[in-house]
């Protein structure tokens, strides 16, 4: 029996579609999986800035066009990088055991955002990220930096950074776990949606590969990921956008933290909710709706993104 991973090419990618391969071949004795590389427009389009080229979609059409031709059966992906709504015949089947949501501080020189100086500069070109930073130290420069982790990672060792953020999950993921110089705590510094998930979308109607992935399932995942993209879903959810969420489950309740902010730091909503799991999505919902009410429709609006 045959299976094929549609996969980007990255070494996070690959890493993340290695270990769906080896978990479903530990689960399915006979199961035959092979990886399926391709490179996305949103690889090829890594120098320029996302939000000019179409956004977070861009690194998952291929795969999706790949698995609607069936030249694919699964695409695994970092639930962050997965817009709000999938194609018409594919669906997200399952969500893995999420690894640390957080973000991660790393620096050659500095042990931590607390010991950068006055004016030092700082890497990241995400608004989530940005906003946050920006509010708690509005004396730091930030300055752009994309690519691949390995790319990010050689800029700040060429010494053109003083710090960069990066997901923890991914360092860790790719064995660089020991360059994090301290990791932020999520209640404080909120992560992005989905952050340190592996997500396993699918064609719809194929019986059997949902039947292969139900094993890989985590239904803390599926909760906190609920949760997490109802609230995104209502704030005009993508990466361009200065949203942050991140959902802790214990036992049957729900914590759901949500954030937006001005790119500039200058203002920041935050609200929360507690809930039953079994809420997750309406919880996410509420929440929207809260921070919308706060302030977050004027940040928003200011970026010209409207939301109802
Ligand atoms: N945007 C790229 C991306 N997508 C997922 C991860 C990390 C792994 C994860 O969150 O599961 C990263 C790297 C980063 O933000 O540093």
């Amino acid at each position: 029996m045959l299976l094929k991973i549609a996969t980007r090419e990255s070494p996070l990618a690959l890493w993340q579609a290695e270990h769906v391969k080896a978990r479903l071949e530990a689960a399915h004795p006979g199961l035959d999986v092979s990886l399926v590389p391709m490179t996305t427009r949103g690889d090829q389009l890594l120098s320029s800035p996302l939000a000019a080229v179409g956004g977070k979609g861009l690194f998952v059409k291929e795969l999706e066009q790949a698995m609607l031709e069936s030249r694919a059966d699964i695409a695994v992906h970092s639930m962050k990088d997965v817009p709000a709504q999938q194609p018409d015949g594919l669906v997200l089947a399952a969500f893995m055991t999420g690894e640390d949501p957080r973000d991660a501080f790393v620096s050659n020189r500095f042990a931590g955002l607390d010991a950068l100086p006055d004016g030092a500069v700082v890497g990241t070109s995400s608004l989530r990220r940005q906003a946050q930073l920006r509010a708690m130290r509005p004396d730091l420069t930030v300055r752009d930096l994309r690519g691949n982790l390995g790319t990010r990672l050689r800029k700040l060792d060429e010494n053109h950074y003083d710090a960069i953020l990066l997901a923890h999950a991914g360092l860790v993921r790719l064995g660089l776990g020991e360059r994090i110089r301290e990791s932020f705590d999520a209640a404080r510094f909120v992560p992005a949606i989905g952050q340190g998930i592996i997500g396993i979308e699918c064609r719809d109607g194929d019986a059997r590969t949902h039947a292969l992935l139900a094993p890989l399932a985590d239904a803390a995942s599926a909760a906190r990921l609920a949760a997490e993209r109802a609230m995104n879903a209502r704030l005009g959810g993508a990466c361009q956008v200065p949203v942050a969420g991140h959902a802790y489950i214990d036992g049957t309740r729900l914590r759901l933290d949500g954030l937006v902010g001005a790119p500039d730091g200058s203002r920041l909503i935050r609200e929360q909710i507690e809930g039953p799991v079994a809420d997750a999505a309406a919880l996410g919902d509420a929440l929207a709706t809260r921070l919308l009410a706060q302030g977050a429709r004027d940040i928003l609006a200011a970026l010209g993104i409207t939301v109802t």
